[in-house]
């Protein structure tokens, strides 16, 4: 907190001038000074300086909530954004939860840039006040989809609004690992600007896995200096949101993953035909995205499909929600498979002109499951060795 960025506090004009007159950027940068200096740097009186000290501790300090403050905060929906789905919202505490990080995984073409422009659309109906940060790192963001999806959601007499809305959502499309990183770097004095409610990263992993892939030729560790960029992106995310108090959507991609099984002796002939390039695909496993170390003979391995970046990154996020293809097209399927609040659970939906669509009740259970772990449905036919 103490380098949280003065510009980001509702400090009066003047204020704000003599702090950049005196490359004063942070909390900490005007902590740091004697009562004294901040006087005379600032051109404050005793009090004055004495009021912004205690005003920048209080936001140094951690901060805690009351149980009943945050309750409430849940019963008048202000803790949440809308999924658009009464049962899909109420096993999620009000659908995305602000504070905290919301990740869509799934395969390609499945919808997960068409659940970030509904929830982008969602964000603008429903609070008139906030804008949408939205970081495109794919170039699959369309305008044009965003106009259908709001045209077809605004009654006639409110059409003319259209171009409003579109000026509230602020595209970001970085091409490389450290433009993305520039932008993480600043999205809080961006989101203080604009008033964010809402923050897409679309794709997180797309760039990392392009310029960090875990098995480069001559490249050792790039798996681990993913894991390590994407924890500081997840803190900065994690920080962003609990500042602002807005949600932070990332949608992330899909990787293979090897298993290794134990195999009985009758069955070795099938192991020793598991095709050689099976490990050069994994990128989970047990250890963030490096392969497991040869095994013997006697070992079998067996292909998944699951959420790209690793055991570790499936911890920073609160909540993951994994998007499927089903046997019965058009009809996917969201599964809610890691959340503080909610069972796993699974729910239909269809992709149409008006945008997402949630049907039917959903079905879910409290059998428990591990996020790390789950099997993707892929249109094309799971890969099992
Ligand atoms: N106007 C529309 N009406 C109905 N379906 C649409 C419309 N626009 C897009 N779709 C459907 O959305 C799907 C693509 O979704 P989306 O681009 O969100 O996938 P994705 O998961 O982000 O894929 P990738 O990982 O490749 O970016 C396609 O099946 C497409 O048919």
């Amino acid at each position: 907190m103490a380098k949280r960025r003065l510009v980001s506090l509702d400090l009066d004009d003047d204020l704000q001038r003599q702090l950049s007159r005196h490359s004063l950027k942070t909390v900490q940068d005007v902590l740091q000074l004697s009562l004294l200096d901040q006087m005379r740097l600032l051109c404050l009186s005793a009090d004055q300086a004495r009021d912004l000290q205690l005003r920048l501790c209080s936001i140094c300090a951690p901060k805690h909530n009351t149980v009943w403050s945050l309750l409430q905060q849940q019963r008048q929906g202000c803790s949440s954004l809308s999924m658009g789905h009464s049962g899909l919202d109420s096993l999620l505490a009000g659908g995305l939860q602000l504070s905290a990080i919301t990740e869509l995984a799934g395969p390609a073409g499945v919808g997960k840039t068409q659940w970030c422009v509904e929830m982008a659309v969602r964000c603008l109906l429903t609070e008139p006040s906030k804008s949408v940060i939205y970081i495109d790192t794919e170039a699959a963001f369309m305008p044009s989809r965003v106009v259908e999806v709001l045209s077809e959601r605004l009654p006639p007499d409110e059409q003319h609004r259209v171009p409003e809305l579109l000026s509230r959502i602020m595209v970001h499309q970085p091409s490389t690992v450290s433009s993305l990183h520039k932008i993480v770097r600043e999205l809080e004095m961006q989101a203080a600007e604009c008033g964010a409610g809402l923050v897409v990263v679309d794709s997180i992993a797309s760039l990392a896995r392009k310029e960090f892939p875990p098995h480069q030729p001559g490249q050792q560790g790039g798996a681990w200096r993913r894991v390590l960029l994407m924890a500081g992106w997840a803190a900065s995310l994690k920080t962003l949101a609990a500042n602002r108090n807005l949600v932070v959507l990332v949608s992330n991609q899909v990787s293979s993953r090897t298993v290794a099984c134990e195999v009985a002796p009758e069955e070795e002939d099938e192991a020793a035909l598991a095709p050689a390039g099976v490990r050069e695909e994994c990128e989970g496993g047990g250890g963030d995205g490096e392969e497991e170390s040869s095994r013997s003979s006697l070992v079998q391995y067996r292909q998944y499909v699951t959420p790209a970046l690793g055991n570790t990154w499936s911890h920073f996020i609160n909540t993951r929600l994994i998007l499927q293809y089903t046997d019965h097209s058009p009809i996917r399927q969201l599964l809610i498979a890691k959340s503080p609040v909610s069972p796993f659970a699974t729910f239909n939906y269809t992709i149409e002109a008006s945008g997402v669509k949630v049907q039917g009740g959903g079905s879910y259970s409290y059998s428990g499951s591990d996020p790390g772990l789950h099997m993707i449905h892929v249109e094309q036919g799971p890969i099992v060795s």
